[in-house]
């Protein structure tokens, strides 16, 4: 596995629920993942995997358990408040503007980091530090020659690198990626997977993804959501061929793939 086991793991999610009502998306899900580690949530549709991220980040509040950053509990924190102690995360439906320019969206989530949000666009541009950041970081990605084009123009395989740019401008040490290859193009997703594999090793990454080929070369281990319980956890290639994974996927291409 990738990461140190030394020193408390990067993100301790212990005893994790969640009820709607009577059902309960996320059923005393316990994991862990160290520093450096990459990690992928399957499940089939409704399984609990966007309610968990949202645990994760803050956008709801669990019935039950904890969650932990690098030992720290950030169980009670807001979701602003655990982007500033390093979870970054994307979302299934993108939060980019479309009308404002890819270096615009980027200028804007830099600008997550401080306190200035209310500054005048002009006063952005002069901004050279954070402007730098934001070249930076679409050279990073190859979206460089995008800088000055408003987001509405990308392709659908842009609009998703730069989700991941977006979430990534917070600084994240621990990055939430929701299904960063859905709806791709097979060239697209092979852009993403070695947009993924190039990120910093520093970095601990827990996605959520449907595509077997992504999990493989991106991650090391899986964790299985099934009806809000986690059902198996380990190394990728194991995992998929768990017969309780079989079984959850029997008759859909998802686990063979
Ligand atoms: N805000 C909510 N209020 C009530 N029920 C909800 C809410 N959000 C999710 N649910 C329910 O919780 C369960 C888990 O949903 P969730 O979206 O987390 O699943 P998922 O694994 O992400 O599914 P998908 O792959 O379709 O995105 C589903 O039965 C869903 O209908």
């Amino acid at each position: 596995m990738i990461g140190s086991q030394d020193g408390p793991p990067a993100l301790e999610v212990q005893n994790l629920s969640c009820r709607f009502g009577a059902l309960v998306a996320v059923h005393d899900v316990s994991l862990a993942v160290p520093p450096g580690g990459r990690f992928g949530i399957i499940g089939p549709n409704g399984a609990g995997k966007t309610t968990f991220f949202n645990l994760l980040s803050g956008e709801l509040r669990p019935s039950g358990g904890r969650i932990r950053l690098f030992g720290e509990d950030v169980t009670r924190l807001s979701p602003p408040r655990r982007v500033a102690k390093g979870i970054g995360r994307t979302f299934q439906i993108t939060r980019i503007f479309p009308d404002l320019t890819v270096r615009e969206n980027l200028t804007l989530a830099l600008l997550g980091l401080s306190r200035s949000k209310l500054q005048p666009l002009r006063r952005w541009r002069a901004d050279r530090v954070r402007q730098q950041r934001a070249e930076e970081l679409a050279g990073s990605f190859g979206l460089a020659h995008r800088l000055e084009d408003p987001a509405r123009v990308l392709s659908h395989g842009e609009l998703r690198e730069l989700e991941v740019l977006l979430a990534l401008a917070t600084e994240p040490r621990v990055l939430l990626l929701d299904e960063p290859a859905a709806g791709l193009s097979p060239a697209e997703r092979q852009d993403i997977r070695r947009l993924l594999q190039d990120l910093p090793t520093s970095l601990t990454l827990v996605m959520i993804e449907h595509d077997m080929e992504v999990l493989r070369e991106v991650v090391d281990r899986v964790a299985v959501l099934h009806y809000g319980e986690l059902v198996v956890e380990g190394p990728t290639a194991e995992v998929q061929q768990h017969p309780a994974v079989r079984e959850i996927y029997l008759g859909s291409a998802e686990v063979g793939r």
